[in-house]
């Protein structure tokens, strides 16, 4: 059963119907919580019927779900079409699902960047136009909310470029389609997230899970509960006041370019020296 939310008013979504992709595992899975905690309805979408079945138990009354697959546009439109047969409307789009497999980029095969950009970008727009044709787009007084999950930071990860470039062109859909659909009343925000404490991040190479909470300012690992407090926050009408905005939940890791604390600069403790205090000036 979803508890209440630790920040939220119980009713900040109420009577909104929500699909959230991915919504079985890690991050979705928390980010359906918090949108049941607020008042929601929410329909988890995945390819595993068995993972969605559990979560959809566990989590309790207002969570259901359709299985489907996200690249493929009967699947989706079947996922949109069990959402709208059960709750008669559509508000919140969370194109959650994703992902990637950890390579240096001159060793991505093209079957795998294919892959990767499939997901990521194709998965992605079918399910947003699905959406966006079955509920929205030239309805008056309908529209509603995509949130777009992709990955920060944006200068460029190791081992990261296929889904670099699959997220930075989700970005741009995000920013285009929000000046596009504006006066269907449809807003589109990407939420760009950087390194969090998931079953999910543990299939790295142990030393990537090892750095990955060290390599940014904040020190620590994101934590689920925090991605799950954003989406309800951009699913709120705030939302719409950031249409076109890419916003990051990143532990800072987009403010810099390297290791942190600084390698050249800190000491064995990864201590940053201070500035001596001046002298007082003479009385
Ligand atoms: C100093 C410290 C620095 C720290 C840096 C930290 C960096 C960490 C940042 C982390 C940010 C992001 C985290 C996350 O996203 S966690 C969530 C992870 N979840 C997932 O990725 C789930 C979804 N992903 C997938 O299902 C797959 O990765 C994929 C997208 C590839 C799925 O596509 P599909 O099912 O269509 O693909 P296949 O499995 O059939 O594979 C197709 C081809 O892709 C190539 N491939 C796939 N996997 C690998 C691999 N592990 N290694 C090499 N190549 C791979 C391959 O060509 C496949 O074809 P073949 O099977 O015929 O070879
Ligand atoms: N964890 C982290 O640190 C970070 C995660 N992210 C991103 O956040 C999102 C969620 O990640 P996280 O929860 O960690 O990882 P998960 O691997 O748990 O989430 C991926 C989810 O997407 C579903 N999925 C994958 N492919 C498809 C498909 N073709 N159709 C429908 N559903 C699909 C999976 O279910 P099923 O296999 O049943 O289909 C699964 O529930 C992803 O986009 C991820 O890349 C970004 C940065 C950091």
């Amino acid at each position: 059963m979803a508890g209440p939310s630790e920040i939220f008013r119980p009713d900040l979504l109420a009577g909104r119907v929500a699909i959230v992709t991915g919504g079985g595992t890690n991050l979705g899975r928390q980010a359906t919580a918090e949108l049941l905690a607020c008042g929601a309805q929410v329909v988890i979408a995945g390819r595993r019927e068995e993972v969605l079945a559990a979560t959809a138990d566990e989590l309790g009354e207002g969570c259901s779900y359709v299985s489907g697959d996200v690249r493929e546009r009967a699947d989706a439109d079947r996922i949109v079409g069990g959402a709208l047969d059960r709750h008669g409307r559509l508000d919140v789009l969370v194109n959650n699902a994703g992902g990637q497999y950890f390579v240096p980029a001159e060793a991505i095969a093209a079957k795998g960047w294919r892959a990767v950009m499939r997901l990521n970008v194709e998965g992605t727009m079918t399910m947003t136009h699905a959406v966006a044709e079955a509920a929205w787009l030239g309805r008056p007084g309908a529209g509603g909310t995509v949130i777009n999950v992709t990955v920060s930071p944006h200068h460029g990860m190791p081992a990261m470029a296929h889904t670099g470039a699959a997220r930075a062109a989700v970005e741009a859909l995000t920013a285009e389609l929000a000046e596009r659909w504006r006066e269907d009343g449809v807003a589109l925000v990407a939420a760009a997230i950087g390194r969090f404490d998931t079953e999910s991040l543990r299939k790295y190479p142990e030393i990537v899970v090892r750095q990955a909470a060290r390599s940014v300012p904040l020190q620590r690992l994101g934590r689920m509960q925090e991605f799950a407090w954003l989406v309800a926050f951009l699913a709120s009408p705030v939302g719409h006041g950031l249409s076109g905005t890419t916003v990051t939940l990143d532990g800072a890791a987009d403010n810099w370019w390297g290791a942190w604390p600084p390698e050249l600069i800190a000491d064995d403790e990864g201590t940053v020296p201070t500035e001596a205090r001046r002298a007082e000036p003479p009385a």
